[in-house]
């Protein structure tokens, strides 16, 4: 990602063809066309106005890294990259289309002839999640424009250390006797609508910590979630200790640097809607930022992906479905039988149990499945007294006083 250098001065010539080289060799074909129209497009390069002559020479460049030599030939070869993508999360068995899909552009003729030939595609969203990963891919291009990845990056240097997120978890399972709590600061989901009217993030946060969490969780999405990344930095310096979770849809490695720019400590990978690949190549972002990564899982097949993927200290496992919002807190004890449990108890994983946990009960249904960890929102943000709430979970007060 190096090679996604803004445009410094008018005539400077840009390693173009590092770009798309790169991003091939790092996350194979999976956002070319995402990188290099962000490229083609950085901000920098519009406000700051460089002459025609730039623009014209990193287009050319970009033409020929490429092997294209038109404006047409260079639309139907970023088509056929999303369209190989797609093939790539298909051959994973990821049903969460990246991007709405679109028609051949004009004049195409190629590998994909034969599968448009198939016949129609529905060109609106299967499922919540996939309308979420397409409304996020459109807000971070966005994003980007306002916040380009070389000022994160300096913003990045500058940045106090993060804290041990997968440590505070060992050390809380380690003090209690119960899984670590992950607990969640949620305004609303989609599947459940408002769960707070009143919302403070902050208060909830700090009662969270007095009421004995390892971790937080902060929901950063606000169009589905009511969630902002103004409260993960709230929270970040109104001095809470735990470490904190940036709960986001990340589709894009500039989300990582973000993320890490407003506090926090670790984020999401949700398997559902990235590559092994990405996957692969986010973890090892993260981990050079000095996050953690939780990477979620919902069923077997992505379980089984995850574990094939080298350097993951926590696994997820998300008893919740994020494309019918079905909730089975039996599927955390599902993909913990068999030969996927025997791999993560070898390799000592950190398996946290997510979604629809509510009573002590609950909390010790899972431990016997074998998670280390806990992540809690509804059951306890509704709590007046949020405090008071984990108390409840967990049947016992497991503040540390
Ligand atoms: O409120 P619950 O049922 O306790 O769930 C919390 C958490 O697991 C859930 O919010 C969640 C799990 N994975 C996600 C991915 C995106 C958004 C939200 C989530």
């Amino acid at each position: 990602m190096d090679a996604l250098v803004p445009v410094q001065s008018a005539g400077q010539r840009l390693p173009v063809r590092l770009v798309s080289a790169s991003l091939h060799r790092c996350i194979g074909s999976v956002s070319i066309r995402r990188s290099v129209s962000g490229f083609a497009m950085d901000t920098r390069i519009s406000s700051r106005a460089p002459s025609q002559f730039t623009i014209r020479a990193q287009q050319s460049d970009l033409k020929e890294s490429l092997g294209v030599a038109s404006s047409s030939d260079l639309r139907i070869k970023e088509w056929e990259v999303d369209m190989y993508q797609n093939e790539l999360a298909i051959s994973q068995g990821i049903r969460i289309r990246r991007k709405p899909p679109s028609k051949a552009p004009l004049g195409y003729t190629g590998p994909f002839e034969l599968r448009l030939l198939n016949g129609q595609v529905a060109d609106s969203p299967s499922n919540i999640l996939e309308e979420i990963t397409w409304f996020k891919d459109q807000e971070v291009s966005r994003m980007k424009e306002l916040n380009p990845l070389e000022a994160l990056k300096k913003a990045v240097e500058n940045a106090p250390p993060t804290r041990d997120f997968v440590g505070a978890l060992r050390t809380a399972h380690q003090r209690t006797g119960f899984p670590g709590l992950i607990a969640e600061v949620k305004k609303a989901s989609p599947s459940r609508g408002i769960l707070k009217e009143n919302f403070d993030p902050v208060e909830i946060a700090q009662a969270y910590e007095r009421g004995g969490a390892a971790c937080l969780s902060v929901l950063t999405d606000q169009k589905y979630f009511k969630g902002g990344f103004e409260n993960l930095e709230a929270i970040r310096s109104a001095g809470v200790k735990c470490p904190l979770l940036c709960k986001e849809f990340v589709v894009d490695p500039w989300q990582i640097y973000y993320a890490r720019t407003k506090g926090a400590d670790a984020v999401l990978l949700i398997a559902a809607i990235l590559t092994d690949l990405e996957i692969t190549y986010l973890l090892k972002l993260s981990k050079k930022l000095g996050l953690a990564a939780l990477v979620e899982v919902h069923d077997e097949r992505e379980m089984g992906r995850v574990l094939g993927i080298e350097g993951i200290e926590l696994v997820g496992i998300n008893n919740r479905s994020l494309e019918t919002f079905k909730v089975d807190i039996s599927n955390t004890k599902k993909l913990l039988e068999g030969e996927h449990g025997r791999q993560i108890r070898e390799k000592d994983m950190i398996v946290v149990g997510e979604s629809g946990l509510f009573t002590p009960d609950d909390i010790a249904y899972v431990q016997a499945a074998g998670v280390k960890a806990v992540l809690v929102g509804e059951s306890i943000v509704k709590q007046n007294d949020p405090e008071k709430g984990i108390a409840g979970l967990f049947g016992k007060n497991i503040s540390q006083t």
